[in-house]
């Protein structure tokens, strides 16, 4: 009972430090994040390359009105301080690039893999998704359209693609929490389906924080709040320093 009451008290107050942190970059710079991590308040990122690689956050012609209504609302309330957009690319080495020395000559990571979120090429089959996160209340909100290729059910959204979207938006309110996470645990229930070709909003919230375990729960409701389609739990355990 004392120790759980002990770590109570730690979680708490290292939640309070962190929403006394005036800007997320100094946050995540002591921390240890490579500064490709660092979403700025102008919508652009910091990284040398970042303008020549496609930022798959930002609208495009496959964005539902339902989207674009909620990426407006954000968007205007990123300008007035409150939240910030996290750019998004298809390649996951682009996030950690943040040395302009490291910067490829193409602009572009040598490499072949992708970003299981942002594997296809044509817009709106897939995930289509921005995220906010506003660091006074450690919340992410992420935007999600459902395209045709994520179908499970018929006309219905897969539960893994859905619990893809859980763990993206946990995953990155967490990251820009603690720096470098990984998922160590994810507990999905499904309320109601989700219809492909559906826009929802994804809620995420910093439960609390012990040491480098960071808890995560989730809501996803449709455009206009008034079904509810999933809760959810997330653990993501902090990276060690040598990681
Ligand atoms: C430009 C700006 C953009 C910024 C925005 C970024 C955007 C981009 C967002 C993308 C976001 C994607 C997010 C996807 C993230 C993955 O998908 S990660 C991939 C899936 N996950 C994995 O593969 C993890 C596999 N597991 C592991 O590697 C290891 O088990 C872990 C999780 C790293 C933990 O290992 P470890 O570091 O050695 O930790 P360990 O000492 O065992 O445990 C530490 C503590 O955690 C507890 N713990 C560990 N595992 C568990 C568990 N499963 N249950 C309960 N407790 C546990 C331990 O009991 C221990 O507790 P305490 O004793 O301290 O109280």
């Amino acid at each position: 009972m004392f120790r759980c009451s002990v770590r109570l008290i730690k979680g708490l107050t290292q939640i309070t430090w962190l929403r006394e942190q005036p800007v997320l970059p100094n946050l995540l710079y002591r921390r240890s994040v490579p500064a490709a991590y660092l979403p700025s308040r102008a919508l652009r990122v910091t990284w040398p390359c970042a303008e020549e690689v496609k930022d798959f956050s930002l609208p495009n012609p496959s964005w539902s009105q339902n989207m674009r209504n909620l990426y407006n609302k954000y968007m205007e309330l990123s300008q007035q301080g409150s939240w910030i957009r996290l750019p998004s690319y298809n390649v996951t080495a682009t996030h950690l690039i943040g040395k302009a020395e490291q910067c490829p000559d193409s602009a572009k990571p040598q490499v072949t893999t992708r970003l299981f979120t942002r594997n296809l090429d044509v817009e709106g089959l897939g995930f289509e998704y921005v995220m906010f996160y506003n660091q006074a209340e450690l919340r992410t909100v992420g935007i999600f359209q459902a395209g045709p290729y994520l179908e499970g059910p018929i006309g219905l959204t897969h539960g893994g693609a859905i619990a893809t979207i859980v763990d993206t938006t946990s995953g990155a309110c967490a990251i820009c929490t603690l720096g470098k996470v990984k998922t160590a645990n994810l507990n999905i229930n499904y309320r109601s389906p989700i219809t492909l070709g559906s826009t929802v909003e994804v809620q995420c919230r910093v439960d609390k924080i012990e040491g480098r375990k960071i808890f995560m729960s989730t809501e996803i409701r449709s455009a206009d709040s008034q079904v509810l389609h999933i809760e959810a739990t997330a653990l993501f355990i902090q990276m060690k320093m040598s990681e």
